[in-house]
């Protein structure tokens, strides 16, 4: 489990992470969004002892990250997998962390073949290309077997297979009982991974809430009636918000699929369909998100 308490992070009068409080519970996958900027990376580095909070509290399996006796046992990281000697070999870089951090060395191959990088395993990893080095940094993370695993963009650069991969590992890290936080850009990504979804908008929670919560805030009703102008004064008079698709149905937002039924119903309007329509996680994210972009390529 991962406990932050009104975690504060200013660099002089930017305000990165604004009074965070949020619990990120263990045995499920927690997706960690935010527009660029937003202070994912921040918290991250406030959670592993990195950087240090302006005023809060970020815990770990309820202590602070470097009270933690064998820290790569407990919490596994992958955050800045540029950090790295490009002379050692994978073999060498993962031998070196398990030697000082007290971990068995034969982990050392267990964590090469899990992630795939046998056939490179002597390579120097200077010469590894980014989604190589991913892997290799997933390889570290979970060289101690840890509880909690903090993944920052870990399937930037993966071709498919490899994000696919990455996929299947955390829900099985998930369903053993860790905790997994992962940071992601890739909505559609992220839609098949996260459980659960904290997101971060200039610094401050603008959700937590299971994936499934969040799209069905988003999702609306699409019905079809030969008396369409009877069913949208009902469904506005309860306080939806309806409007005229091209074929002729209505699009309802603000009631459920039982609802706009009964309206319906109520008001003796015949129907000829009545569907639900789930919005992908992504244009539910941009509309949550919306207000808090502070970068926006111009003509968007
Ligand atoms: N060491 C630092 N010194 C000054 N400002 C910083 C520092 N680190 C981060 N910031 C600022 O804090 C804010 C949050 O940055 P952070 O990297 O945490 O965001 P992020 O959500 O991880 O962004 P991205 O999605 O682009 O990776 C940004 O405005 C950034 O410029």
């Amino acid at each position: 489990m991962i406990e932050l308490v009104g975690l504060t992070k200013a660099y002089r009068a930017r305000v990165a992470v604004d009074d965070l409080t949020v619990t990120i519970e263990p045995g499920r996958v927690t997706g960690f969004l935010g527009p660029n900027g937003s202070g994912k990376t921040t918290t991250l580095r406030c959670v592993l002892g990195l950087t240090r909070p302006t005023s809060g509290t970020a815990t770990v399996l309820g202590r602070p990250y470097r009270s933690l006796r064998h820290p790569m046992r407990r919490v596994g990281a992958l955050i800045d997998p540029a950090a790295r000697h490009p002379a050692r070999t994978a073999h060498a870089h993962l031998r070196a962390l398990a030697q000082t951090n007290g971990l068995p060395v034969d982990r050392v191959d267990e964590m090469i073949d899990l992630v795939g990088l046998e056939s490179v395993a002597h390579e120097r990893v200077g010469s590894f290309s980014l989604g190589m080095g991913q892997r290799l940094g997933i390889a570290a993370a979970l060289l101690g077997d840890p509880d909690v695993l903090l993944l920052d963009e870990p399937v930037n650069g993966l071709d498919p297979e490899g994000i696919r991969w990455v996929r299947e590992l955390l829900r099985d890290l998930a369903d053993e009982g860790r905790t997994v936080l992962v940071s992601s850009h890739l909505m559609s990504e992220m839609e098949d991974t996260a459980d659960h979804l904290v997101v971060l908008g200039r610094g401050r929670l603008l959700a937590d809430m299971p994936m499934a919560d969040l799209l069905d805030q988003h999702a609306a009703v699409r019905v079809r009636s030969p008396q369409g102008p009877l069913l949208a004064a009902a469904l506005r008079r309860l306080g939806a918000v309806v409007e005229l698709e091209l074929d002729g149905a209505l699009r309802v937002e603000g009631l459920g699929l039982d609802q706009v039924g009964d309206v319906a119903f109520a008001a003796g309007v015949r129907l000829h369909e009545l569907t639900r329509i789930t919005e992908s996680l992504e244009a539910a994210y941009l509309e949550l998100t919306g207000d808090a972009v502070e970068y926006r390529a111009s003509g968007l």
